[in-house]
Formats: C-alpha cells, structure tokens, sequence
C-alpha cells in the first residue's frame, strides 16, 4: 500500500520502518527539516538496537523515504498515519496543537480519498474531531475515513514489540476503513482487537494508568516493606506467581518516568474531570509516583544529614535503560535536590548525556564510565538499570569510592551480593546492609 507516516519521533519513525520492512511503500513527513536530513542519510535520531539497520535497508530497497513537503509526502497516499507528540498542557490534559496543525495540513494538500489513522495518544473523542477538522479544511471534493490505531510499543524495544506485541488495536465505525487496516496489520501476526473509535482511545489510556498503578502499588508495598523488615524482592516474586496478578511490572523502585506514563496517568484525570467525574485511584497514583521520586535523597539526607560538599556519583540518567531519553526521569528531580542541597554531582549514562546536558544544571559534571564516575565520591546513586550497571562488581566500590556507600534506586544487586561487598548498601523495599550485616 501506499502510506505516508506524520511525525518522526519514537512512533512515527518505528511504524515507518516496520510498516515498509513488511514491503509497503512507506513517505515519512516532519517538519524538521534536520531531522529529516539526518533520516534521509540512513542515520536514526532514536537510540534503539536494530532500527538503523532496518532504516538503512528500507532506504536502499526503495520502500522507505523522508520529506519535509506535506505536498510530495502525501501524493497518492491511501493511509495517512498521525504520529506526532499530544504532550501535556499546563492544566494536565493532552495538547493536541501538533495534531490540529498536522489535519489542517492533511485537508491543505491531500488530493486523493484517504484513511488517516491515529497513532498518537489522543482524548477520547478526538478522532471525531480529528474528521471534523480534516473535513472543515480540506480544499478538494475527496473521502476521509478515520481510524483510532494505539500504539503500544516501549521504548528501546520498540522495534521487537512492533513485531511481538500483546495486541493491535484497530477502532473505527466505518467497516471498509476497519478491514484495510485490519489487513495491513495482519502480517505483524498479533491479535487484533476490532472496535469503535472511542473505545479504542480508551484502551490505551486505561492501559498506561493500570501498568502506572500497578508500579506505584509496589512502590507502596516496598516502602512498607521496608519499615517491618519484609524484603520486596520476595514479596513480589510471591504476588506474581499468582496468575491473576502476573510478574511483570512489579519492579519497585524510584517511580516511573518517560514520555508516556506521566502525561497519560494525568490526562486521564483531565478527561475524567471534563466529564464531572472523579477517579480517586489514578490521582493517588499521580501523587504517589511524585513522592516516590524523592525517597532516595530522603535516604540519603537521614543517613548523612548534611550533603553539602558530598561528591555524589548518579548512575543513570535515562528514566529506563535501552533509551537516551530523559523526559520525566526520576533523575531530574534527584539531581536538582541534590544541588541544592549542596552535594556536588558527577553523572554517568551509557547513553543519554547528550540529552541530559539539554536540561540538567550545568553545575553536573560528566563521567565516561561508572569507575570514573564513583572515583573518590562519598555517595553513589543508581537511577537507572543499565546491564553496564548492574554488571559493575559490587564489590569494586569500595576500590573507587571515598566510602563505599550506595543509594540503590532499581534494586540492581541482590541482598546477598551487597553483604560480601565491603560497601554499605541502601536499596527499595528491602532491609540496609551495613558492615556485612543484613539491618532489618
Ligand atoms: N514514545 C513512546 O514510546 C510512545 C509509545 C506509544 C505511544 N506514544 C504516543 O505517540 C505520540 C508520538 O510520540 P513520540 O514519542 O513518537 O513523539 P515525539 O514528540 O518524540 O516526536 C513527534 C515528532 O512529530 C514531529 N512533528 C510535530 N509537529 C509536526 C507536524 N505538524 N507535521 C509533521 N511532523 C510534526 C516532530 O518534529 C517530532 O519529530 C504521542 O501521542 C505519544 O503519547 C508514544
Ligand atoms: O516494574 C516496573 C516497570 C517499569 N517501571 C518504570 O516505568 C517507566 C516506564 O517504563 P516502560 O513501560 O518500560 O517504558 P515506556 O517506553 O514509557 O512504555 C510505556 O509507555 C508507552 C507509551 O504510551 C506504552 O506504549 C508502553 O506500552 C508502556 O509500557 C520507567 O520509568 C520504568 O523505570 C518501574 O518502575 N517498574
């Protein structure tokens, strides 16, 4: 088929290439024009294993191409894929600025009858609007047919979770539109879920709010956990074999981040607000996740009382591994509170420095690896689970470090590695070790 791809960001750029790695002929249009020149190279903006392969290959074999022209990208295209960022306004609800302006331009310069198809994460309701506003614009006598498509990939492996994801979802209340795109998402072999366009919206709001929940559940259930000596690794090795309840997710830890959870979790309050309606648990969860992200300078302010002057390494700062991306990552607020309260920070990411330089103070120094970050610090911090982290012998701490003294925020070590460690060890949800002993 003939398909162009609005916006590439994480989304538009990995269903570009999957899309046209399953052989359509696939024109991705943004506005940045940089980016598209970077694209064009055969060069992947994202950090993400396998996707500048699979870029480089669709380029030569022809089925994949960049364009800043909304004219030459949408020339005989059947189905248009929006793509763009609905971040969130001021008030929490979800922004949908980028995707007025991208119908407004759809209804300039389409020629021909389309299926446009949502990708982005949109209030319920918007398809509808999105039609209307397409409609209310459009310049020539031609069909528009509207398809809410969620995506559900994550970050850094977005790729295999295109090709291996729990379902598709499909939702429009025009059949012909549902069958098309039901056949262009057969070939990923995926269950596909066929509904209505407001049903479909809501998915994937209800979706990201439950995997937030279930995180800050345990995130509770940890810090409970550690003030009666339970330790949460079991505890949650315990809950998830119980099918019901499932493992996934129950990694306690310093809050979820990154670009989907936070926005989502609040822009489901923001609907439920607009439709008079109140939703005690997801605000909560909201609120949880922001004290989460506190605990671990906490820790740290009751077992030193005063930072100023520490040196602090962080260890990660992407809000998971596998990305570079850093929007909403625990480690924003940790580094802030940590500067303020004096401690001098040296940071170290396999990966997203050059993002972190964008928005951290420019008062954080830069290591080049985790030795080099823990030499002669009093505290190290870990933010993020990279493996390079969690490979890095425990036990090698206290070779660097002025005291071997570490904030764990994702429970990279077991209690049994930190007890023949030398380094006094703080984690989530489990019991301190200090000096070979296990405190309860
Ligand atoms: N990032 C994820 O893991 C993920 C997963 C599932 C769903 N989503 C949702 O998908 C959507 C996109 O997310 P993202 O992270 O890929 O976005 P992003 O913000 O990283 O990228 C959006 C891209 O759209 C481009 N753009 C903006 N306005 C444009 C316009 N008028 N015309 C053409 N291009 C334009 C931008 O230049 C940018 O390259 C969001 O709604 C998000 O909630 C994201
Ligand atoms: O047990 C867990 C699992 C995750 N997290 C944190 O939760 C956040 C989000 O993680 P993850 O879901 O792996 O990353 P995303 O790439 O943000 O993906 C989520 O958000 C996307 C955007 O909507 C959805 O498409 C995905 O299905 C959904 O998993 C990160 O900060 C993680 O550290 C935990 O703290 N504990």
């Amino acid at each position: 088929m003939e398909i162009s791809v609005i916006g590439t960001g994480y989304v538009g750029l990995v269903t570009g290439v999957c899309l046209a790695d399953l052989g359509h002929q696939v024109m991705c249009i943004d506005i940045d024009k940089e980016k598209i020149g970077t694209l064009k190279q055969g060069i992947s903006p994202i950090y993400e294993e396998g996707l500048s392969d699979l870029l480089k290959k669709n380029i030569s074999n022809k089925n994949l191409s960049f364009t800043s022209d909304y004219k030459e990208g949408l020339r005989g295209k059947e189905v248009i894929y929006i793509a763009v960022g609905t971040p969130q306004a001021m008030d929490g609800s979800a922004d949908l600025t980028y995707v007025e302006k991208v119908c407004k331009s759809i209804a300039r310069y389409l020629e021909n009858d389309a299926i446009v198809v949502t990708k982005s994460t949109v209030p319920v309701g918007t398809n509808e609007w999105i039609k209307q506003t397409i409609e209310g614009n459009l310049q020539k006598d031609i069909e528009i047919k509207i398809v809410s498509n969620p995506e559900f990939l994550r970050q850094g492996s977005a790729v295999y979770d295109t090709y291996h994801g729990d379902r598709i979802v499909i939702g429009s209340e025009d059949a012909e539109a549902l069958n098309i795109l039901e056949s262009i998402n057969a070939d990923f072999s995926i269950p596909i879920v066929k509904t209505d366009l407001r049903s479909a919206e809501m998915i994937k709001y209800a979706s990201n709010a439950f995997l937030a929940a279930k995180i800050s559940f345990i995130n509770e259930m940890a810090n409970l956990s550690e003030r009666i000596g339970a330790n949460i690794d079991h505890v949650a090795a315990g809950m998830g074999m119980d099918k019901r309840i499932g493992n996934a997710f129950l990694n306690a830890g310093i809050g979820y981040g990154g670009s989907c959870f936070p926005k989502d979790t609040r822009a489901v309050i923001s609907i439920a607000k607009e439709a008079d309606y109140e939703m005690p648990i997801l605000e909560n969860v909201v609120d949880s996740n922001e004290r989460q992200r506190g605990i671990i300078v906490d820790k740290m302010m009751s077992r030193f009382e005063r930072l100023k002057n520490k040196k602090v390494a962080i260890l990660g700062l992407a809000f998971k591994p596998e990305t570079d991306d850093i929007r909403e990552a625990p480690s924003i607020s940790v580094t802030e509170k940590l500067l303020e309260a004096g401690a001098e920070v040296c940071a170290y990411d396999p990966a997203a420095r050059r993002n972190a330089e964008k928005v951290l103070s420019n008062k954080v120094a830069y290591a080049d690896s985790v030795s080099e970050a823990i030499t002669e610090a009093d505290i190290a911090v870990i933010l993020t689970e990279w493996k390079e982290i969690k490979k890095f012998p425990i036990e090698d701490y206290k070779k660097y470090m002025k005291s071997p003294i570490i904030f764990d925020g994702r429970n990279c070590f077991t209690l049994e590695e930190a007890k023949d460690s030398g380094a006094e060890y703080h984690s989530i949800g489990r019991p301190v070790v200090r000096d070979s002993v296990v405190y309860k």
